[in-house]
């Protein structure tokens, strides 16, 4: 290793302080240091930090984070420990036109994602990343997704020069020392995650509280397992280890090893009788899963507890699906979550150790944003900085304002949310956003229709990614955003997976929908706590004691199958929530021939579904 360090010292143009934090670096991991030595090469920092993930870097991180003007420290009592940070208003949310996945033929990327030559796109990134961390600390961030105990631990090393992100990762992640000790004496395979705000600071420049650059490129390389990431400070495109790696790079892992990454929070559900069983659900970005996460039953004798919010990685084991949620933080959306809808949220997040980003400030050093609390505070400073009042109309926070902190901070979250073996997985819910068509809930005829159900899963659009809002588009599983390479490969794989495990073995899947609207307007039905009906029904179908009535699109509860003691619904509502419209199923059609054509090779017993599902509208 000497020889090594002298000669790399020698040869590269590398401030001092980043050759020394080199030549001292903390690990004996070759890949690991060469990776990071050339990364340092071409983005030339003036420093280098190895990330510890201790307390006392996460007090200087945070120190230093407020002297920038990046953070605001919130009032210690209410918000012990906890920050608020502004983004520019032009970074405000993943950027799905700037995310592209090489792969080595257009053809491994699919029809669903941005694809460019991996030749090409390094040579482009390289040329953005060149110096784009001068004047600036590189941080170099081991994290694993997942747990440290896990069989085969999944393992990655972010590079960033945001102090941001490396406090972020601190929560959503395990991060630091232990991380990288074990990956060092294990040799072990890491994810290469590099990430630049693309805003070098030349001598005598004076900082901006929330760098960026407006060229943005979120880029994976799956069959490389690697992230390169440009431009944005902002959640998803910046915390590599949740979208980019979890979900996009690890759907291609899983694609190979035989499991399945998923855009699903985890679900512990204890009915009266003291049973216990898990459930994973899939809504698009912005579409209720912290909350349905963090649900409290509104029925009698139902329990409910947190495993995940966000993702799920789901293996087969002995003919058993168990699932495991990779991230150790919640990065929820802030507007909606509120002491009424969500207060499991709220007390975790009253906890402190959190961070706010884009929600707005109180007068006296707290947070709010819309949908926290029923009152309007009379004054706020807005996510621009902004006076505000309740006059001002405009949102006080961001649409997609978000908190992070740290998972443990949850009351209801489940003991064994970090069993490395995961837990065993009973049903699969997919649902989306729509005004219309769909109803509550339904469930499947079996695994190839519930694949069908989401492979055509539909929703409005949401402020989580940038672009309009309320536009109705196809998202496979929730996925379309993170499928890492092809989305047909995709779907034949969820086939293939109930096919090799059989279907008696694999979760049941529903499909629910929240959104629906009745013709007034407002929501059909209640959701949140009252969602826990739905699930009562759902367990009680595993179970085989809940009636249901066969409907062209699935099993579909019939009112007096639905526990409604103590709510307060309109038999109008609830027509509307349970409604299936064979004349809105009809119109639906063309917009799902319209999806498979856009994929353009959808496995043929999808279309077989898609058959099916014309057949019995026609015939009903
Ligand atoms: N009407 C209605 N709104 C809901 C329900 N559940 C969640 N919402 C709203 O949907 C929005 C997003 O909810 P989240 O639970 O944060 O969504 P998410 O799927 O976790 O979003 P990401 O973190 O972006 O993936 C919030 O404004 C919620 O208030 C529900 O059951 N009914
Ligand atoms: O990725 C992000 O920035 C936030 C998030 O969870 C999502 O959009 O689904
Ligand atoms: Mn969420």
């Amino acid at each position: 290793m000497a020889d090594n360090t002298t000669a790399s010292s020698e040869s590269t143009g590398l401030k001092q302080a980043a050759r020394e934090a080199l030549d001292n670096a903390p690990t004996t991991h070759q890949r690991l240091l060469d990776w990071v030595r050339d990364m340092a090469e071409m983005t030339q920092p003036d420093a280098i930090h190895w990330a510890d993930g201790s307390e006392e870097e996460w007090n200087t991180l945070t120190t230093e984070l407020v002297d920038a003007g990046t953070f605001v420290r919130l009032d210690e009592e209410r918000f012990p420990n906890s920050f608020a940070a502004f983004s520019d208003p032009d970074d405000v949310a993943r950027v799905e036109e700037r995310t592209f996945i090489c792969t080595k033929t257009p053809k491994g990327a699919g029809p669903t994602n941005n694809w460019e030559d991996p030749a090409v796109m390094k040579e482009t990134l390289i040329g953005k990343f060149t110096g784009s961390m001068r004047g600036r600390t590189m941080y170099v961030i081991p994290f694993v997704m997942g747990s440290l105990e896990a069989e085969d631990p999944k393992y990655g090393v972010e590079i960033t020069d945001s102090a941001y992100v490396v406090c972020s990762m601190r929560i959503m992640a395990t991060i630091g020392t232990p991380v990288l000790d074990k990956m060092t004496r294990d040799n072990a395979f890491f994810v290469e995650a590099l990430h630049s705000l693309g805003a070098p600071l030349e001598p005598g420049e004076e900082d901006v509280p929330w760098p960026c650059n407006p060229s943005k490129y979120i880029v994976q390389f799956p069959e490389d397992r690697a992230i390169w990431s440009f431009g944005s400070g902002y959640g998803g495109n910046a915390l590599l280890g949740k979208k980019c790696y979890a979900l996009r790079i690890a759907s291609a892992i899983a694609h190979d090893e035989g499991w399945l990454a998923e855009h699903m929070l985890i679900l512990k559900i204890t009915d009266p009788e003291g049973e216990a069983r898990y459930i994973s659900a899939a809504f698009p970005s912005a579409c209720g899963k912290t909350n349905f996460a963090m649900l409290e039953p509104t029925i009698d004798g139902w329990k409910a507890e947190m495993v995940g919010d966000d993702i799920s990685w789901i293996r087969f084991k002995n003919g058993q699906a168990r699932v495991v949620n990779p991230e150790a933080g919640l990065f929820g959306v802030a507007p909606g979550t509120g002491w009424s809808t969500n207060p499991n949220a709220m007390r975790g997040v009253a906890r402190g150790n959190t961070i706010f980003t884009n929600v707005a400030l109180t007068d006296d050093g707290g947070v709010w944003w819309e949908g926290m609390t029923d009152e309007v505070p009379e004054h706020l400073t807005d996510w621009k900085g902004n006076d505000w009042t309740p006059e001002s109309g405009r949102p006080a926070a961001h649409p997609n304002s978000r908190f992070c902190t740290p998972i443990k901070q949850v009351d209801i979250l489940a003991e064994e949310y970090d069993d490395p073996e995961g837990v065993p997985l009973s049903a699969i819910i997919f649902g989306g956003r729509r005004k219309t068509t769909v109803p509550l809930v339904s469930e499947s005829f079996g695994w190839e229709h519930g694949v069908f159900q989401g492979a055509t899963l539909s929703s409005e659009t949401t402020a989580a990614a940038k672009g309009a809002v309320g536009v109705v588009r196809r998202d496979p599983m929730a996925m379309l955003p993170f499928i890492g390479y092809n989305a047909n490969d995709y779907l034949e794989h969820w086939l293939d997976t109930g096919a090799r495990v059989g279907e008696e073995n694999m979760p049941k899947i529903y499909y629910v929908n929240w959104f629906r609207r009745t013709a007034d307007g407002g929501f059909a039905w209640p959701g949140f706590g009252e969602n826990s009906r739905v699930v009562k029904w759902i367990v009680e179908r595993l179970r085989g004691t809940a009636g249901g009535q066969e409907t062209p699109v699935g099993v579909v509860p019939a009112k007096e199958d639905l526990d409604l003691s103590g709510l307060d619904i309109s038999d109008e509502e609830l027509d509307a929530a349970l409604r299936v419209d064979k004349d809105e199923w009809l119109a639906e059609l063309p917009g799902i021939d319209e999806w498979f054509h856009k994929l353009g090779d959808v496995p043929e017993v999808i279309l077989e579904q898609r058959a099916g599902l014309e057949e019995r509208l026609k015939s009903s």
